[in-house]
């Protein structure tokens, strides 16, 4: 995999910060359901933003508004000035779009296949360029009914980057990669913002939001529950951290429940010993206990701060997503154990 080096550069100096992407109120409705509710983004020139949330979330069809393939039902869009849904040709020119279902010819080899999408733009990239780029040029004379499932996600990121986007709109990039794809594909991301180019992405992969994201919204339930980088999301939520512990059997574990700090506590046999995790918004009074409770014989200690994923599970609890896990009622905190 290499860089893009046959255009020039168009990042931009941190203080020249440019808006791109202006979106207010951005809603679509589905009969009585709403599917996006008044979505409000600005996006900057060369930022990396991810679109987070639990299936059905409303991501995609956020991105359909943003990219012209669906009207909203209220609220608008400016990409670049432009209306996606009325401004179309000017608007393909500036941005490119990798949907999660694109049509390929199959009898086409990839480097034919990158030279007919290169010939509908006016400024296209050159083919070489683009192969490398996405670690594609080994393959360039394979036909793309040949292809492994990886590899044609890569010739697709390939199309939307021939005609040297602005802005690439990438919906699950690295859904069915292996993980050396995905850390080749993030390595093709990385470098387009390197050249100030914006992207837009969708992801269920939380260290894929960590890693590349300069900010991540997070949808739920057709709104955005939080915006902002994925350190801020994590440090935002620092009362929620895990301290873990191995103890030999669960005696002082009822006092240590007591603490008002500790919201959970979880068990699992390790080793014929038990491994604790307390949910807590005080670690510091939790390793404390543990300190001053020595008959407790509390090894092997450790303190989560947090994830993304911890922010997006406390995100997604809050809504009707299947995986709720409220908190439980201080009576019932014991028995809500899981071994
Ligand atoms: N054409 C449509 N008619 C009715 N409802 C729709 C239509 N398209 C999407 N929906 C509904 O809108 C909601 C949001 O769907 P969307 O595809 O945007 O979610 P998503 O966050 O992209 O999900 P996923 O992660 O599964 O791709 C879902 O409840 C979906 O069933």
């Amino acid at each position: 995999m290499s860089t893009i080096t046959d255009s020039p550069l168009r990042a931009v100096a941190v203080q020249d910060v440019e808006t791109v992407v202006r979106i207010k109120g951005l809603t679509k409705q589905y009969g009585d359901f709403t599917a996006v509710k008044s979505l409000d983004l600005d996006i900057n020139r060369g930022e990396i933003i991810g679109l987070l949330g639990p299936n059905g979330a409303g991501k995609t069809t956020s991105i359909d508004m943003i990219v012209g393939l669906q009207a909203p039902s209220n609220g608008s869009v400016s990409v670049f000035g432009l209306d996606p849904t009325k401004d179309r040709a000017q608007f393909t020119r500036r941005v490119a779009v990798q949907t999660q279902e694109a049509t390929l010819f199959p009898s086409l080899t990839v480097a034919e296949t990158l030279r007919l999408f290169a010939s509908l733009h006016e400024h296209p990239l050159s083919v070489a360029s683009v192969a490398a780029a996405t670690g594609m040029d080994e393959q360039a004379g394979v036909k793309v009914r040949k292809l492994s499932g990886g590899q044609t996600r890569r010739l697709l990121l390939g199309v939307a980057l021939i005609g040297d986007p602005e802005l690439i709109v990438l919906d699950e990039p690295s859904a069915g990669l292996d993980p050396a794809a995905r850390q080749q594909l993030w390595g093709v991301i990385r470098n387009l913002r390197e050249r100030g180019t914006t992207v837009l992405l969708t992801t269920h992969h939380m260290d894929e939001a960590t890693e590349l994201c300069d900010r991540v919204a997070i949808m739920v339930d057709g709104g955005v529950m939080a915006l902002d980088t994925p350190e801020n999301l994590v440090l935002a939520q620092a009362n929620n951290r895990k301290v873990s512990f191995t103890v030999s059997s669960e005696t002082a574990l009822q006092s240590l429940e007591d603490l008002p700090s500790v919201t959970g506590i979880q068990t699992r046999p390790s080793n014929g010993a038990l491994r604790v995790t307390v949910s807590t918004s005080d670690s510091d009074a939790v390793i404390a206990f543990l300190g001053a409770n020595t008959g407790l014989g509390a090894r092997v200690i450790t303190v989560d701060g947090g994830n993304l994923e911890d922010v997006f599970l406390q995100l997604a609890a809050t809504s009707n997503y299947s995986t709720r896990t409220d908190k439980p009622s201080r009576q019932g905190r014991f028995g809500k154990r899981t071994r």
